[in-house]
Order: structure tokens, then sequence, then C-alpha cells
């Protein structure tokens, strides 16, 4: 028996996947899995085409060729409400949350919307309690407790990304994906969100994709390296073995080290 076949179905894959803006390819073909209970990074030099592949998984943009496969259901076709209530979710810069309303009213919403999602009719009859202990816990999951009644639009930047990390995890996805979670963030905020998403991970059920520029925070949490490059795959492994190959070291350490080195010459020459 072949590995492959041994293997378990991935639960999302993308097979030839590409996108073009105009003239310019910014998904070029690429085609990947990510299994069950693994953490992966995709990461890649600025431009690289991160974002616009997460789009295209999660339904944001439509792939001008290729598929997109959702525990072996060709999802393809689907928007991005569709995807999301199959359960592919994932946290938006602060788009998604409603500012008016408190951080436990939109966490509430989140949790009411996937009763909804699963067609749960005894959703009907759930106490009103009931979904606000569901979104309570979320609230204090993510170390929000204390802001519940707060309105989201007066949250500080960080506060207002982990209630996103709330809202997605309320929604109780398969897949979560994170497009640099900890931007923009205070030094004291990154480690409340690097540890609910370690968290997360040592659950085990969760696929969580993870869109990062932070080696560190790679290195900490990845079991798995996807890198992109001008739109294409060029490496795909453990971490180790990717951060080490030389396409990765030419295409993406090599893009930093250029800047590194221009600024030590400039300082040099200061
Ligand atoms: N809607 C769009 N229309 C035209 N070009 C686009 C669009 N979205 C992205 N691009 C282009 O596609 C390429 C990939 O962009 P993308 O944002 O996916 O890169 P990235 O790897 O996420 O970069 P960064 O690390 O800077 O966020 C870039 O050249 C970008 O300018």
């Amino acid at each position: 028996m072949t590995d492959s076949a041994l293997r378990p179905a991935p639960v999302l894959a993308s097979t030839g996947l590409s996108i073009q803006f105009g003239g310019h390819v910014a998904v070029n073909e690429v085609t990947t899995r990510f299994d069950a209970g693994t953490l992966t990074a995709i990461v890649g030099p600025n431009g690289a085409g991160k974002t616009t592949y997460f789009n295209l998984l999660s339904g944001q943009l439509r792939s001008t060729a290729g598929q997109v496969h959702f525990k072996g259901e060709d999802v393809t076709r689907l928007n991005a409400a569709q995807r999301t209530a199959k359960g592919i979710g994932r946290a938006f810069q602060l788009t998604n949350l409603f500012p008016k309303l408190t951080v436990l009213e939109n966490v509430r919403l989140a949790v009411q919307s996937r009763h909804r999602a699963g067609f749960n009719m005894l959703a009907v009859w759930r106490s009103r309690s009931d979904l606000i202990e569901q979104a309570a816990h979320y609230v204090s999951q993510v170390g929000l407790a204390a802001r519940s009644g707060d309105q989201a639009a007066k949250l500080p930047h960080g506060d207002k990304r982990k209630l996103e990390v709330a809202i997605l995890m309320a929604l109780e996805p398969e897949i979560l994906m994170f497009d640099e979670p900890t931007a923009g963030m205070s030094v004291d905020e990154v480690p409340v969100v690097l540890d609910l998403i370690a968290r997360l991970k040592k659950q085990g059920d969760k696929t969580i994709l993870l869109v990062e520029h932070k080696m560190d925070v790679i290195h900490s949490l990845a079991d798995r390296i996807v890198v992109l490059h001008n739109g294409r795959l060029v490496a795909d492994g453990a971490p180790a073995e990717v951060m080490a190959s030389a396409i990765v070291q030419e295409a993406y350490l090599g893009a930093r080290r250029t800047r590194e080195s221009r600024r030590e010459r400039a300082v040099a020459h200061a």
C-alpha cells in the first residue's frame, strides 16, 4: 500500500488554484492539502499572494482556475458565507465586528448564527440565557470578560483582534484561518493571542492555517510551513527543513537579508 493510500483524506485541499488580476497572476497553480489537527504557517515575502490565497480558500475571491475541496467536497463555487456554514472559519481583520454592539453581543450573534447554520430546530427553543452563557465562555477565553459590556467600537486595537478570535471560536469551525493575527498589537498583547492559538491547536481536532511574518511565532506554533513566492508554492514541509532549503533562503530570507544588509551598510556609513 502506498503512503497516500494510508494517509487520511485532507480537511482542506487546493488543486491548481489560481487567480489573475488583469495581467497579474497573484496565485499561480497552488496545489496543497491541510490535514486534520495540524497548524500550517503560510509564509512568503510581501506581495507573495498569501492573503489572496486565503481569500480563495475562504471564498472571498473566486478563482480563475483550480479547485478547493473541503472534506472531499468541491466548494470552489460556494461563496464565503456558504463555506463558513460548512466549517471553514476565518478571523477577519476588524471587518466583521458590529461596532455599536457590545463585546458579548458580537459573540452572541456568532453563537446564534452557528445554531441556525446547523438547522438545529432545538435552537428555536434554546433559551436566551444559554446563548449568553456560551458567548460569555468565548469572551472569557480570549481574556475580554472585563470588557463584555463595552461597545466593540470603543475597544483598543488589540482587544478588537481578540474579539475577532472569540467570534471565530464561537462559530466552532473545523478550519480556523488567521491572517497575521498579531499585526498591529502591542508587545504585551501578542502572547495572549498566540496562547489562544496554541490552546486551539492543543485541542487537536482543529485544522489551523496561519499567515504570519514573525519567525519566532512560526517556529513555536507551526507543524508545517508552506512558502509562497510570486504566487507560486515554492516549498512545503516541516519548519526546520523548509527554513533550511535553498529556495526559501533565496526567496524569503534572502529578501530579508538584503534589507538587513542594506540597513547594516547604512549604519556603517552613518
Ligand atoms: N484585488 C486585487 N486587485 C489587483 N491586484 C491585487 C488584488 N489583491 C491582491 N493583488 C496583488 O496580488 C499580489 C499578492 O497580494 P497579497 O496581498 O495576496 O500578498 P501577501 O503575500 O498577502 O502580501 P503581504 O505580506 O504584504 O500582506 C500583490 O501583487 C497584490 O498587489
